[in-house]
């Protein structure tokens, strides 16, 4: 899951585009990058890690003008050691186009080959982000030929796009010589907003995946970016909106309300924290069918997600709410770190128990989900360590049995601890007394409680249902086949781009 922002403003924005960045950090670890633009000359600066540690006062100064745009990285596709796979990416044709992508892109390679076949571009990284913005430069570029006018012209492009790609993307790009552009797949799997500023130079844009960047930078939130919709903000700062695709349907990832997303967002007109209670609530119920509440001392969140989740759980089953594992604060989401060794030892890192909390009582732990079991296990461990007398389990997203293929890093069935196991299978996996995992139908609901306009999300990976129809058991033993190809050694340091660009 990347987070993704662009700004358009009377001012210069490196600063602001930066602030956005860090407001999205939670969505990408990786990589980060920023591309700004003046006078129709391109500045970039993209490098691996947090934003805080890419950009120095030296690249700050070397990003000028009105308007930018940043991506922060978590790697779905390709490799998280190459920098050439960081965003943003650039092309010099047509007019020249700094592009930023969020999302997973599920027919990449049929789009790799007719790119090189048909439209004859090269595609120099394995990123599928890269295969995006050469569908769209290539769009253009047709587009272009036919005399219409600048905003007839980027829809037609994203129109064609919309015809031929597949998969999930939220994306900002901005092309010299005309203005900024974002748009979102036609099922709205990733998030997109829209908010603005008002100055007494004039109104401010800004595009950001989710809400928290908008508000965080001062800007006012206007409203979500509609599945399969486009906005375009000319350099006057005069802005067209167009519906691209043909049959849109608003089918939000639910990850992003169990996970993803920062509490203080609002997507798709549902507060990530009030879905976060409403989890809660439906999970109290499950739990109170599932376990002797008799049997539980009390209820502790495992930091930094699952607290709304356990704070509600907790207050309507009439139960205590401790917290029990301190965070450091220093380290990181370990979910979307690379590879599982990293992973594993930084849960021990980030979490450690205090024996003043759980020795002798029988605790409740409350995560949002449970994937590879990397943090259940640990925790579980740590907890009777602590001195826990009994430790029972609760999950606020269902089992995840199936590989996700639109931007969250579970490409293989066999690494996640559900598949092929049972609830009390993977409660023994997990070393705990009892297991309560939330129903799928109620995690749903949760959502759709508040905003009752939402009636289908991506569970794919809950229920194994793809929502862009395209995907089925062979594409999975593929994308499970690659994932398990030897990696090559990482590159280091940043990646400095300076780009003159003709007006047209
Ligand atoms: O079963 P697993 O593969 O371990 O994945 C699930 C865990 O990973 C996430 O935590 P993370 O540390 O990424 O972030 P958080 O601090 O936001 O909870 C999530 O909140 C779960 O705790
Ligand atoms: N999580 C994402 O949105 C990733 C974007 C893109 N697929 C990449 O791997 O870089
Ligand atoms: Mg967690």
């Amino acid at each position: 899951m990347c987070g993704i922002v662009g700004i358009s403003g009377v001012s210069p924005v490196n600063q602001l585009v930066y602030d956005a960045l860090l407001l999205l950090q939670h969505r990408g670890q990786d990589a980060a990058g920023i591309a700004t633009s003046k006078d129709d000359h391109f500045s970039m600066f993209k490098a691996h890690g947090l934003v805080r540690d890419v950009f120095r006062t030296r690249n700050m100064r070397s990003l000028p003008g009105n308007c930018g745009i940043g991506q922060v990285r978590y790697p779905t596709a390709g490799s998280s050691d190459s920098i050439d796979e960081a965003q943003p990416f650039y092309v010099n044709a047509p007019f020249g186009i700094t592009f930023a992508h969020n999302g997973n892109l599920t027919n990449p390679d049929e789009l790799r080959e007719q790119l090189f076949r048909i439209d004859r571009r090269h595609i120099n990284t394995n990123s599928d982000s890269e295969v995006l913005l050469n569908v769209f430069a290539h769009e253009l570029q047709l587009a272009s030929d036919k005399k219409l006018s600048p905003q007839e012209m980027i829809f037609t492009a994203i129109r064609a796009l919309h015809r031929r790609v597949r998969g999930a993307y939220a994306v900002v790009a901005e092309i010299a010589g005309f203005g900024m552009v974002a748009f979102r797949d036609p099922n709205g799997i990733r998030p997109l907003c829209l908010g603005k500023n008002e100055t007494p130079e004039g109104i401010e844009y800004i595009v950001a995946s989710e809400s928290v960047a908008i508000d965080g930078i001062g800007f006012e939130p206007i409203r979500d970016i509609e599945p399969g919709e486009a906005v375009y903000i000319d350099k006057d700062k005069n802005v067209f909106f167009e519906q691209c695709a043909d049959n849109p349907r608003l089918n939000p990832c639910i990850f992003e309300y169990v996970y993803f997303a920062r509490p203080d967002s609002t997507i798709d007109g549902v507060n990530v924290y009030n879905a976060r209670l409403k989890m809660g609530q439906y999970l109290a119920d499950k739990v109170a069918r599932e376990l002797r509440l008799s049997d539980i001392d009390v209820v502790m969140p495992i930091p930094d997600t699952s607290r709304p989740v356990a704070m509600e759980l907790a207050s309507r089953l009439g139960l205590e709410y401790r917290e029990g594992f301190i965070k450091n604060r220093y380290v990181g989401r370990t979910f979307i770190m690379p590879g599982q060794a990293v992973r594993k030892k930084s849960v021990r890192q980030k979490l450690n128990a205090m024996s003043v909390e759980f020795k002798d009582k029988n605790v409740l732990l409350v995560d949002d989900s449970i994937v590879r079991g990397t943090t259940s296990r640990e925790i579980v461990d740590m907890a009777r360590a602590a001195g826990a007398k009994k430790v029972f389990f609760a999950s606020a997203a269902p089992a995840v049995r199936y590989p996700n293929v639109y931007g969250i890093d579970m490409p293989t069935q066999t690494e996640l601890i559900a598949h092929n196991r049972s609830t009390e299978e993977v409660c023994k996996e997990i070393g705990a007394d009892g297991l309560v995992y939330q129903g799928l139908e109620d995690m749903k609901q949760a959502v759709s409680d508040l905003n009752s306009a939402i009636q289908h999300f991506d569970t794919s990976c809950f229920d194994g249902i793809y929502v862009t129809g395209d995907i089925d058991q062979a594409y999975l033993d593929r994308l499970s086949a690659n994932r398990h190809k030897p990696k090559e050694e990482p590159k280091s340091g940043g990646m400095s781009v300076n780009m003159g660009v003709e007006n047209d």
